[in-house]
């Protein structure tokens, strides 16, 4: 095969001033039938269908839906202690470091194992409460796509970086005393500020937004994180965990 040079190689060429214009035309057209589409659907997310309200979300997340959120006391001090002991009796070998690749944490599943209980917990408390902010149905629309406990050290994986989840909706919830560790907190870019939770709050948001794990200099930062999305697009993806980009 011979090499062709940059003039021969031109597989789509320049688009003329008439051939833009024309593009221009129709995405403006697009987004104005959907401005309209959008105003004529119901206000109450109960009445309209679960695309209609992840269509809303969508159109609305680059305007409305960059700034993060604080739930206090998710579970209390009793509730976290619990999930700690658990998370202090696994061995090295149940922590997995793989499952995320490209943003790998060091995480446990927790569907099916001995925190499985907490499934049940977190869709009732938190569930309601995103759903009602981000504009879905309280109980039909939105489900844990992928949920487990991290563990981040101070001399192994010490924080995340900078990244977006491939999911709808994100959260996290401080599961051990914040004086076990220094550092930590979620960085969020559109704010530019982190968020430090006490132990058992949570702090979710729109899982588009630039976001990392600071990292800790002391001791060990414990979290529950979940990522959400619509059932019928679980549904339809089949299960398995997701990236984060
Ligand atoms: O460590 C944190 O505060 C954030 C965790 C996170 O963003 C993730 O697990 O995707
Ligand atoms: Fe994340």
């Amino acid at each position: 095969m011979t090499a062709l040079d940059d003039s021969e190689f031109d597989l789509f060429g320049e688009i003329t001033a008439e051939e833009k214009s024309a593009l221009q035309e129709r995405t403006q057209k697009f987004q104005h039938d959907q401005q309209c589409m959008i105003a004529s659907l119901d206000h109450d997310p109960r009445k309209r269908t679960m695309a209609e309200n992840r269509l809303i979300f969508h159109h609305k997340r680059h305007s409305q839906f960059t700034v993060p959120n604080r739930l206090r006391r998710l579970f209390s001090l009793e509730e976290c202690n619990r999930i700690l002991e658990g998370c202090k009796e696994m061995s090295c070998s149940d922590w997995n470091t793989a499952r995320h690749s490209a943003f790998a944490t060091t995480d446990i599943p927790i569907r099916n194992s001995r925190f499985d209980y907490l499934i049940d917990q977190v869709r009732d408390r938190l569930i309601p409460v995103m759903a009602n902010h981000y504009g879905f149905h309280p109980t039909r629309d939105l489900e844990f796509r992928d949920i487990f406990v991290v563990k981040y050290s101070a001399d192994a994986q010490a924080g995340l970086k900078l990244h977006t989840d491939g999911c709808l909706l994100s959260f996290n919830v401080l599961i051990n005393p914040k004086d076990e560790f220094d550092g930590g907190g979620t960085y969020f870019q559109p704010t530019d500020q982190t968020m430090a939770s006490e132990q058992g709050d949570c702090v979710f948001h729109g899982a588009h937004i630039m976001h990392r794990g600071v990292d800790i200099t002391r001791g060990q930062r414990y979290l529950l994180v979940g990522f959400v999305d619509t059932v019928d697009t679980i549904e339809k993806d089949g299960t398995g965990s997701i990236k984060r980009i």
